[in-house]
């Protein structure tokens, strides 16, 4: 469904991605493990169009989209939850979300009601400012509100950073619950049970390139995940 190849993207004269190649099946869930600073964000952003490719090629089932805009391709099917959450603090849960089905431009009631029938948490929480919401609150209402466009694959980034260990469940199985309605999943994470959890192929990003793949099987090996993920570049 997702095919990228030779991906180059950065910031300025900064380079980040190096020639960066995955691709993700449909009804899939890929994971990306990687040092700090290795470009996992910069890849995710760069396959939603946040940031241009400067060489490459992103392929979503057959068409290319690496020059399209970042609003053509949540219509071709991509979605987009970022690294920490970001929410309209000030607006109501009820009007974030909202204000996402806006931007996709569909009708708002029967959107909501399917979105609220899977995230029971939020339905008690319409009401208030998304910045009085806990972390892992806030999480599931980025989460419910990329959902609002209905997309086909979903870029997470870092989902469960900084929440509970209740809520990383209540994530783990929403995600299980949304692969199972043939939801795609490009995932990145540093949290090793979640992304074991989730994935069907683990792949590893070092220094702007996908350098390995594995099985999430062999996160159990300690050695391996010393040297591979971990804090330090
Ligand atoms: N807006 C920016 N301007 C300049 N450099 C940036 C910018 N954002 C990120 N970088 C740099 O690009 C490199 C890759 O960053 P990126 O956020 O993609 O890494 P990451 O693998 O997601 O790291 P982390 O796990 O810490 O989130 C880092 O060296 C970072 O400092």
């Amino acid at each position: 469904m997702l095919d990228v190849g030779g991906l180059v993207s950065g910031y300025g004269r900064i380079g980040v991605l190096h020639g960066a190649d995955l691709t993700v099946g449909e009804g899939s869930c890929v994971g990306i493990l990687g040092h700090n600073g290795m470009g996992k964000t910069t890849l995710l952003r760069t396959i939603m169009g946040l940031l241009p490719a400067r060489a490459g090629r992103i392929t979503l089932d057959g068409t290319e989209i690496q020059r399209l805009p970042t609003h053509a391709r949540a219509r071709l099917g991509l979605g987009y939850v970022p690294q920490g959450r970001l929410i309209f603090p000030a607006l109501s849960v009820l009007d974030n979300l909202r204000f996402a089905i806006l931007a996709k431009g569909t009708a708002e009631a029967a959107i909501l009601e399917e979105i609220l029938d899977g995230f029971p948490e939020l339905k008690r929480l319409l009401e208030r400012p998304g910045g009085a919401l806990s972390g892992g609150e806030q999480q599931l209402l980025s989460l419910a509100r990329a959902l609002c466009g209905r997309p086909r694959l979903l870029l997470l980034d870092e989902p469960t950073e900084g929440i509970q260990p209740s809520i990383v469940e209540a994530m783990v199985e929403r995600i299980h619950g949304l692969r199972r309605r043939g939801l795609s999943v490009l995932l990145v994470e540093q949290n090793l049970d979640f992304i074991q959890a989730l994935s069907d192929r683990i792949l590893l990003i070092q220094r702007g390139r996908i350098t390995r793949e594995m099985p999430p099987a062999a996160l159990a090996d300690p050695a391996l995940v010393q040297e591979f993920v971990g804090t330090h570049a």
